[in-house]
């Protein structure tokens, strides 16, 4: 068969004016995971991030309408149900969905984490009728797995269970009864029953993350690999790490529960990119200059670094610098390896120091000191800070890591904002050193090129 360029997948769900879970979250995982996202809009919801303050369902015929106009045209390569609200749209979704036939995620939504109420209790029943034997994988929390089977779930062995009797009982091809409330431990563990098997899918449980969406974003990550035809297990797997990482660079927006953010998956690896490029642009102006900086260059080298934006930013791995660094040879420099991330620890810790401060400083590069240097930074009215390293306390020094970020902190302390240029003349063992900083490579580059000019 010939591969689609663009899958089509499909979620039935409401919307969360707050744009944080339903059809929101799910069209963002669509486009974050590569298909086409198509909507057949169940419900509207006025909401947040902590309350749900009115819901508008829409008529049923108008739910199964839209499915149909879609299937004309564009195809569905498969779906994901969520918020379905009342029984006759769950009739109308199931009876549309059958006829066609595509593979189905069904996310039992029942009540929002704010805790309001986004399935009638009369449509229950309709539920467990109608869409939990259509349903290619249903993804009940431990509530609502509760709820479909009539079971208790207090460990994982009941979710096991439950998640048998959901698949041999009820009908589903596969069921996972997830564990964000089960045995809550340094793992979010999610059980699957598929086919006479069960599959754990582990991952590390995040406790600052944002968890407004979670379940609307793992069901829609799950309904875009089977839309892509991969099979399910392999589906499964995909969604899980989605998730984590939605869940870990959530949105921090609103007073209740912050939503997740599909796009990290994206967002991140782009920015990545995006840095690489601009430290390899800024090393060709050093290159170009490089008689220049020859002089300029500390004996132990010297690095030039970017943050990926601060708010994904958070150890060295996530600021680009040259591996090997930048070292004297002949009359010129030589960059010594590739720029990579990880690659420099110094710089790269100065930097994320300096981004606690201004978000918007996010490239340094050191010189070896000259106090002419100083002098002309001055000259030009950069904002220049001296350090005493002899003030260093015993405490910074003896722990690894610690000095750099000391030698930020005081800077700020002393002029109240991050620094053009922050210089020390050394202490023993420890080699004289300018540091420049900026918004860009770029931006450095030049900084430190117009002092190095005489
Ligand atoms: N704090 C967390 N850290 C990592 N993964 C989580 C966390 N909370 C939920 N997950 C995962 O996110 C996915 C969606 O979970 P979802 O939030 O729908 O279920 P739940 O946490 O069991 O219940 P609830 O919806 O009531 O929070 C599952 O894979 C779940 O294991
Ligand atoms: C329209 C809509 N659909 C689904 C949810 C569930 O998401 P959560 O449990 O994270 O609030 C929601 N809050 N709103």
């Amino acid at each position: 068969m010939k591969k689609k360029l663009y899958p089509i997948a499909i979620t039935i769900a409401g919307s969360d004016s707050g744009g944080g879970a339903g059809i929101e979250a799910d069209l963002k995982t669509f486009a974050a995971l590569g298909v086409h996202g198509v909507v057949a809009l169940t419900s509207v919801t006025a909401q947040n991030t902590y309350q749900v303050t009115g819901i508008h369902d829409l008529p049923p015929e108008m739910v199964a309408r839209q499915i149909i106009t879609v299937w004309e045209d564009i195809g569905i390569d498969a779906g994901k149900t969520g918020m379905l609200s009342n029984s006759e749209i769950i009739r109308a979704v199931a009876e549309t969905v059958s006829k066609l036939g595509f593979p189905l995620v069904v996310d039992p939504v029942m009540i929002a984490k704010s805790g309001a109420p986004l399935l009638r209790p009369e449509a229950m029943n309709a539920l467990i009728k109608y869409m939990v034997p259509i349903a290619t994988v249903i993804t009940p929390n431990k509530h609502e797995a509760e709820k479909i089977t009539g079971m208790k779930i207090n460990n994982f062995e009941d979710a096991r269970k439950a998640a048998k009797y959901i698949v041999e009982e009820l009908g589903a091809t596969a069921a996972i009864v997830k564990g964000g409330h089960i045995e809550v431990g340094e793992e979010s563990i999610d059980i699957m029953y598929y086919n006479g098997k069960f599959y754990e899918f582990r991952a590390p449980r995040i406790v600052d993350g944002c968890t407004h969406g979670t379940g609307c974003s793992f069901s829609a990550a799950i309904a875009v690999e089977l839309a892509k035809g991969r099979d399910i297990v392999k589906a499964v797997k995909t969604a899980k790490k989605f998730i984590t990482m939605a869940i870990k660079y959530g949105v921090k927006v609103g007073r209740g529960a912050c939503p997740v953010n599909p796009m990290a998956w994206i967002e991140i690896p782009a920015m990545k990119y995006h840095v690489i490029e601009s430290v390899k642009e800024a090393l060709k102006i050093i290159i170009e200059n490089q008689k220049l900086f020859n002089k300029y260059i500390p004996e132990t080298g010297s690095n030039l670094v970017m943050a990926i934006d601060p708010r994904y930013a958070e150890t060295i791995n996530d600021v680009a610098g040259v591996k090997g660094r930048i070292v004297r040879y002949g009359d010129g420099v030589k960059i010594v390896g590739p720029v990579e991330f990880g690659a420099s620890s110094h710089m790269a810790r100065l930097v994320l120091t300096a981004m606690k401060y201004d978000p918007s400083i996010r490239s340094a590069m050191n010189l070896k000191y000259d106090e002419k240097l100083v002098e002309r930074a001055e000259k030009k009215g950069y904002i220049v800070v001296y350090i005493d390293r002899r003030n260093e306390p015993e405490e910074v020094r003896l722990v690894e890591g610690r000095s750099i970020p000391w030698i930020m902190e005081t800077a700020f302390k002393k002029v109240k904002r991050v620094p053009d240029i922050i210089y020390d003349t050394g202490d023993v063992g420890k080699e004289a050193m300018i540091r420049v900083l900026g918004k860009t490579p770029v931006e450095v580059v030049y900084k430190a090129l117009s002092i190095i000019r005489e």
